[in-house]
């Protein structure tokens, strides 16, 4: 695919600063704040009922926060110009709209709506889409849908892409070909990504960056290498009564993320190899399962 330049000047995609959104009593979002910079793919995770698509509609100008400000580009997120629309794309959890229109007279339409229609869709695209062009949008299946809307997303080229669950409904070899696809779209450019999921696994390799949610908060933000290497359950040994004081006193730079009543261990960010000398036989170091830190931090 070809990389167009971002605008050189940008220091920050999206800024998100102390961004509440109640529904009813419920504190969807509650005081959240972050910001993406040019050339992040942010997976952003979280248990349902997180935030996470709420987030995804204050940002995209569909819901309006009731404090706090979510800008994009600079602009505030409801009054984005049209030129700073035409560098965003978006993929929804579920798509439902245009269902009489035939797959390629849906994709040539909607690239009217853009003040400089841009070229037709990358064929490396299409090819993974795999779509007949002459089927009608209702008669395509969830999976045939989410595909569709991920070539109405990627078709102008955005800058920014904000994808919202987009493999949920993918077969195993499509969800492998279109993180592959993400990442060769993004790959030696500025363009930014933000992209929720439940299944860790699937960003692992793609996401450079991993954004816990849970209760309407940022619960954990990482770099995705630093969650990987520096992660790790510090676990008690057998005859242990507790944990050796100093990894919890503060002296080490280690930051607790959760603990496991049943055997006193703790989830830790941090670690390095150097301070296996500060556990001497009282601990073990355990690398959790990917998955397994991801419900420990949102619990
Ligand atoms: N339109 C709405 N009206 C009332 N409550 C809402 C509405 N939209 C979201 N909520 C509530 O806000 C909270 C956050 O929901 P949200 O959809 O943002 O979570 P999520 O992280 O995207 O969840 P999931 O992983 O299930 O998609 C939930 O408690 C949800 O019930």
């Amino acid at each position: 695919m070809t990389h167009a330049a971002p605008h050189a000047t940008e220091r920050s995609v999206v800024d998100i600063t102390d961004l509440v959104k109640i529904f009813g009593t419920r504190r969807a979002l509650d005081g959240m704040s972050v910001s993406i910079a040019p050339g992040e793919i942010v997976a952003l995770l979280g248990p349902n009922g997180a935030g996470k698509s709420t987030l995804i509609g204050c940002l995209l100008g569909f819901l309006l926060p009731n404090s706090g400000s979510a800008r994009i580009f600079g602009y505030e997120a409801g009054e984005l110009p049209p030129e700073a629309r035409a560098r965003m794309g978006y993929v929804p959890q579920a798509m439902n709209a245009f269902p009489s229109f035939r797959v390629g007279q849906l994709i040539d339409y909607l690239g009217t709506f853009y003040a400089v229609p841009p070229p037709p869709p990358d064929p490396a695209l299409l090819a993974w889409a795999n779509l007949d062009m002459a089927a009608r949008v209702k008669s395509l299946s969830g999976g045939q849908k989410q595909r569709l809307s991920i070539v109405l997303a990627f078709r102008h080229q955005p800058d920014f892409l904000v994808l919202d669950e987009p493999v949920a409904s993918l077969d195993p070899q499509a969800r492998r070909d279109f993180m592959a696809l993400l990442a060769d779209y993004c790959a030696g450019s500025q363009r930014s990504v933000l992209i929720s999921s439940h299944i860790l696994s699937d960003l692992e390799k793609v996401a450079t960056r991993a954004l816990f949610v849970a209760r309407g908060r940022v619960v954990h933000d990482t770099p995705m290498a630093r969650f990987r290497e520096s992660i790790r359950w510090i676990v008690p040994t057998a005859g242990a009564s507790a944990l050796p004081a100093d990894l919890l006193d503060g002296r080490l730079p280690l930051k607790p993320l959760g603990t496991d009543t049943a055997t006193g261990a703790i989830l830790v960010d941090g670690w390095c190899d150097a301070m296996r000398g500060h556990l001497a036989d009282r601990a073990d170091i355990r690398t959790p399962d990917l998955e397994a830190a991801f419900l420990e931090i949102t619990r």
